[in-house]
């Protein structure tokens, strides 16, 4: 398959070519607009069992910064919401911009953010492989996270200070102990709506779980994001990696439900 990216000619208009699904019926990200979603009462709280929770490492894999947990058991999970069983997490990464406020690849009434955090969890009850259940329509569920132009966020300074060892594509390195219930906001309010994952392959296998209450990040630490780079160390170019983010795509009669708490 032709390597995938975020430029004029491997960026997201030409992923439907080796990625049909790509014009598919529940494509991510999209803009969500409050006053049309629907509040749901019997949208039940999530929950998020991270108290157990330990990263193994970080890596960059030429499209985002990657850090990785271990699946290996129930230990760290969310359940609740729109979610019929627990999903283990697996990974979180992050999708930015440039200079500016663009970056986030959910908008809200066509609001953009510098950035989004993506906790990726998949349904372990019901699929015995991560690759399979991300190909199922059930399989994965998605937190996303707004980060705000701002303050300086405490919780991220041992996330951006560990990007020098992950600075070319296909680095990887130890990241343990760290646990990313610091980088929740205040409310757990969200929005959620069946989707897809926003990069290749596209699998239309995620619930996404919006959370309406954005963290705040200083463009300092913006601007360690943008020394990662898409190139490899044996590579003669040194493409930073920037504005890794898909745009909205057509809601296609899906309805977004709105939680109270
Ligand atoms: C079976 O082969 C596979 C299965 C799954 C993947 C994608 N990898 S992944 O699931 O971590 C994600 C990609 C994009 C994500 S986003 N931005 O929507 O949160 S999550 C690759 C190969
Ligand atoms: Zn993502």
């Amino acid at each position: 398959r032709d390597p995938w990216g975020y430029g004029n000619e491997d960026g997201p208009d030409a992923w439907h070519k080796d990625y049909p699904i790509a014009q598919g019926n529940r494509q991510s990200p999209i803009d969500i607009i409050p006053e049309e979603a629907v509040h749901d009462a019997s949208l039940s709280p999530i929950f998020l069992s991270y108290d157990y929770c330990n990263s193994i490492n970080i890596y960059n894999n030429g499209h985002s910064v990657i850090v990785e947990f271990d699946d290996t058991d129930d230990r760290t999970v969310i359940r609740g919401g729109p979610l019929d069983n627990a999903y283990r997490l697996k990974q979180f990464h992050f999708h930015w911009g440039g200079k500016g406020n663009h970056g986030s690849e959910h908008t809200v009434r066509g609001k953009t953010y510098a950035s989004e955090l993506h906790l990726v969890h998949w349904n372990a009850a019901k699929y015995k492989t991560f690759g399979e259940a991300a190909a199922g329509p059930d399989g994965l569920a998605v937190i996303a996270i707004f980060l705000e132009k701002g303050d300086e966020h405490r919780g991220l300074h041992k996330i951006t200070d560990a990007f020098y060892m992950v600075k070319f594509k296909g680095s990887v390195a130890d990241f343990k102990g760290f646990n990313p219930k610091i980088l929740l906001p205040n409310s757990l309010v969200y929005w959620t709506y069946p989707g897809s994952l926003t990069t290749p392959p596209l699998h239309e296998s995620v619930t996404w779980i919006v959370l309406k209450e954005p963290i705040t990040v200083s463009e300092k630490q913006m601007g360690r994001f943008r020394m990662l780079l898409i190139s490899g160390e044996e590579e003669d170019d040194r493409t930073r990696m920037e504005n890794n983010f898909r745009p909205p795509q057509p809601l296609k009669g899906r309805k977004v439900r709105a939680s109270s708490n």
